[in-house]
């Protein structure tokens, strides 16, 4: 899509695909190349409502210069009077949650290769000093060879920010690290505590810290601020070791993503040579 002002007479619908946070999600095409996007429509009165257009000003900025095979593209957008327009990658197979709510849970060769995806990725995304700093299953979708791509930069931010020490966080506190939940200044580390979230959850079927009622936040808050864990004896000893090695209280006591891409947890399921094996692995 070379540089151009679009509009929406460009593209015809194709089928609508579902609703997000912020508004509906369409399958179009680009009329002139035939090309399939995903289009997010969110409405300007919405985003107004609940004082979110620097975040999706932000996310526009920051997902639109980003370019790696497990970080959903964001192509360009463009707006009307009424209605913001993002022309998004389409990533055919769907949202990663669904697949988790439906499995329960994956099995530890499959949770492995989601938790290298994510750590290329988020190896990526730190090294252009941006955190994501809302990793959590209903932000992945899956590609057409089931690949995972992270969506929804909606609060990531250029790291070091202090400014985004007071987030009025509505969303769930289950995969935020503790000097998130406290308030304090954080850095990419809260994403690699995210990434010890998801490799529990992705292993158990449920989040480490998940309030003992549904949306008894308060627990949660409280078993995060402890790092109150408990790992099942049915996950690998390889498994625990790399969890226990992500969900670190202290931010810098977290295994570095490099680090975290050499674990045998990762290899054993991921081949050895770093990106490339998973494109010559016939996928
Ligand atoms: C209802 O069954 C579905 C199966 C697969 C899809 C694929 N969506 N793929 C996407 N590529 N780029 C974007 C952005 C999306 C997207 O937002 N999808 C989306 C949005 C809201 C709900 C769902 N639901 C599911 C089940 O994935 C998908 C969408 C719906």
């Amino acid at each position: 899509l070379i540089p151009k002002v679009w509009c929406l007479d460009d593209f015809e619908l194709a089928r609508p695909l579902g609703k997000g946070q912020f508004g509906q999600v369409y399958l179009m095409r680009e009329r002139q190349s035939r090309f399939v996007v995903a289009m997010k429509v969110v409405l300007k009165s919405d985003l107004l409502k609940h004082n979110m257009e620097h975040q999706l000003r932000r996310e526009i900025d920051i997902q639109s210069n980003l370019r790696h095979k497990h970080i959903l593209r964001l192509d360009t957008f463009f707006h009307d009077e009424k209605r913001v327009y993002l022309v998004l990658e389409y990533a055919p197979q769907g949202e990663l949650y669904k697949r988790l709510r439906k499995m329960v849970k994956f099995p530890e060769w499959q949770a492995s290769k989601y938790i290298y995806e994510l750590a290329t990725a988020l190896a990526y995304l730190h090294r252009k000093h941006v955190i994501h700093r809302d990793i959590k299953p209903e932000n992945l979708l899956l590609g057409a060879h089931g690949e995972l791509k992270i969506s929804d930069f909606g609060w990531s931010v250029h790291a070091p920010s202090p400014s985004s020490r007071r987030l009025t966080f509505c969303g769930t506190l289950d995969y935020l690290a503790p000097e998130m939940v406290e308030g304090r200044v954080h850095s990419n580390r809260v994403d690699v505590w995210s990434l010890g979230v998801l490799c529990y959850e992705f292993l158990v079927g449920k989040p480490p810290f998940e309030g003992l009622q549904e949306e008894d936040r308060q627990a949660t808050y409280s078993r995060i601020a402890k790092v109150d864990l408990d790992i099942p004896e049915t996950i690998s000893s390889e498994a625990r070791d790399l969890i226990l090695k992500l969900l670190k209280y202290h931010p810098d006591h977290r295994l570095g993503l490099e680090r975290v891409l050499l674990h045998p947890w990762i290899t054993r399921h991921n081949g050895t040579k770093g990106s490339s094996s998973s494109h010559n692995r016939g996928l």
